[in-house]
């Protein structure tokens, strides 16, 4: 989706040279990948551990480098909408003026190859377009064919902002992004939004989360490698920790201030605990006086200033960048003469894929089939599914995830939407490794929760099953055939509970809400009504897909999201076909 024209390397090269960035042109060949777009090519054996690209965090394009970062700042706007509107500033109204613009010139949010026309995610392509999505995972669990509200709030601000700007500061206000002049003039108004929509993609294909002072920002050269979903070759090396305050990975004044802050606030809970315990005729502890906060102080400051004076002797001296302050892209392969070396954008499924990066790649292991909306509509047509959907929902689920963990501790599986310790990156909060965010499939998925859902409602109660959303309960959305047909403990639980007799039913509940029941029943996939009720609704689901594989397209989106598409829904027609296999045997 997000592709650069080969006539945009040499401005893209020169930027990094000129900021004083490593890119080793020795290893790495830039040009046309048969993926789409161009791609990073081995031009001799690269052994593993090479680090192929350094740039300072100063040549990064993040909202707090960028020309209007003080703007933002004030305004207390961060995040992907911070970058969106900084990016929209630098191309449009800086431009040559720009620092950032040679590289960013390069990121489109145009289709040359199809007429110019903007390339907009699923959510807003036209009825008939989103019609080759219906009923996927991407519709049913994560709404992503529904335009969300706070991208258009986002527009909204970006908007009050550019107006606010141009009034008090005669900022100029970007020309055919932000000038609304006829509140009216709803074709103008959709234009406009439009572009936002187009450039927010465009970011959000190429984007990495840099540090707690830049979080998301775009790097230039790094943002040319394509995705590996099993096999990436590099990582994506930033130190996260650091000031968020301005950026530095060592002590700086704000956390000079930081900490004099908490030794006051040490000192006052120690004077207070010396009155009580004044108070109660007990012997007074030391604390921290005026003169030992002053020599603290000064201690940090001398030592601040030490650091200061060893990094100017380094760069007088013409020696190495400082790591810590630097982006790397490092191999963890060996990669052979003229192979394509790829990046990791995490463990991502192509729902995942086409709605973020507006790609697909075949045969992706990390997707599912979900099943949550499948089983609400059979609840809605069926009173004593309701019933039963509403007491899992209630007390059965709880009870089920709490004896599955117990159970199976040691194995770990996942079939809950907690999260879990194995949840966190093991570096978490110190480097980020991999690109585009976090490299945790959970996390990615949540993340993408946050980005095309509104708020959950944790306190809607199952009353009405109707009205309850897949994503807004971990038992309906954790519903899930995996990749290799299996379906999950979830499913199987859900699959065998809906499938009893009515009074087994009743004596199951009733032993579970006593004790834990025989949890072991919801496991189990051998018992025969169990196995019809799951190929009944893979059929159904299979029926589903299959009609929306056989839907035709407009003209609204290009060949490249059409064949997407049908990627998507090819994929998940498999997992149904492979999961399938066992149960018709
Ligand atoms: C970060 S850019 C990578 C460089 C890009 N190919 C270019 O020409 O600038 C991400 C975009 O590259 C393309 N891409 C990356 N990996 C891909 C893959 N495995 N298959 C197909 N397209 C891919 C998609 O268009 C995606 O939006």
């Amino acid at each position: 989706m997000s592709s650069t024209a080969n006539s945009d390397l040499q401005a893209i090269f020169q930027f990094v040279k000129d900021a004083e960035g490593k890119f080793d042109h020795d290893l790495c060949d830039v040009k046309e990948s048969s993926l789409g777009g161009v791609g990073v090519f081995a031009k001799r054996d690269i052994p593993a551990g090479t680090t192929l690209l350094q740039l300072h965090k100063n040549s990064i394009f993040s909202a707090s480098n960028s020309s209007i970062a003080n703007l933002l700042n004030d305004e207390q706007i961060d995040g992907i909408l911070a970058l969106n509107i900084a990016f929209i500033y630098e191309t449009t109204v800086f431009k040559e003026k720009s620092h950032w613009y040679p590289y960013l010139k390069s990121i489109r949010i145009e289709d040359p190859q199809d007429n110019g026309k903007l390339k907009l995610p699923p959510a807003y392509w036209n009825e008939t377009d989103k019609g080759l999505l219906h009923g996927t995972t991407l519709d049913t669990l994560f709404d992503a064919l529904t335009p969300q509200e706070e991208v258009e709030r986002g527009f909204e601000i970006a908007i009050d902002l550019a107006e606010k700007w141009n009034e008090e500061f005669g900022l100029e206000i970007p020309k055919g992004y932000l000038d609304i002049t006829d509140i009216e003039d709803s074709e103008a108004i959709e234009s406009r939004f439009h572009k936002f929509i187009a450039v927010a993609y465009a970011i959000s294909a190429r984007v990495f989360e840099i540090d707690a002072f830049h979080e998301s920002a775009l790097v230039p050269v790094a943002d040319l490698f394509n995705h590996h979903v099993v096999q990436p070759d590099l990582k994506f090396i930033s130190l996260f920790d650091v000031c968020d305050l301005c950026g530095e990975p060592g002590m700086c004044k704000h956390m000079l201030a930081e900490e004099i802050e908490e030794a006051k606030e040490v000192e006052r809970k120690e004077n207070a605990n010396k009155i009580s315990k004044k108070k109660e005729d007990r012997p007074v502890v030391q604390t921290l006086d005026k003169a030992v906060l002053e020599k603290l102080e000064a201690d940090l400051q001398k030592e601040i200033q030490e650091q200061i004076n060893e990094k100017e002797k380094e760069l007088s001296k013409g020696k190495e960048l400082d790591p810590d302050e630097c982006i790397d892209m490092t191999t963890i392969n060996d990669v052979k003469a003229g192979n394509e070396i790829f990046n990791s954008y995490g463990e991502l499924s192509n729902v995942f894929l086409l709605t973020r990066y507006g790609f697909t790649i075949p045969r992706n292991p990390y997707d599912v089939v979900h099943f949550g909306s499948k089983l609400l509509e059979l609840a809605r047509n069926n009173e004593d599914i309701k019933n039963r959907a509403v007491w899992w929902s209630e007390t059965g689920y709880d009870k089920y995830i709490n004896w599955f963990k117990e159970q199976f501790a040691e194995e770990h599986e996942h079939v809950h939407g907690d999260s879990c310790d194995h949840d966190q990156d093991e570096e978490d909060g110190h480097e980020y490794e991999n690109n585009n965010n976090d490299n945790d499939k959970d996390n990615d998925e949540e993340d993408m929760d946050e980005q095309y859902e509104e708020g959950e409602d944790d306190d809607e109660d199952m009353e009405e099953p109707e009205e309850e959303k897949e994503e807004d309960k971990p038992w309906l959305s954790e519903l899930e055939i995996d990749y290799e047909g299996e379906p999950n403990a979830s499913l199987l639980a859900a699959c065998n509970l809906f499938s009893m007799e009515p009074e087994e039913f009743t004596n199951f509940s009733k032993e579970v809400e006593n004790d834990h029941g025989n949890m072991e029943r919801l496991l189990a996939l051998d018992n025969g009504t169990t196995n019809s009720f799951l190929e009944k609704i893979i059929i159904e689901s299979q029926n589903r897909l299959q009609n929306t594989l056989n839907s035709n397209a407009s003209d609204g989106i290009n060949d490249e999201q059409k064949a997407c598409t049908k990627d998507l829904v090819n994929a998940e027609l498999e997992i149904l076909r492979k999961a399938l296999l066992p149960l018709q045997k």
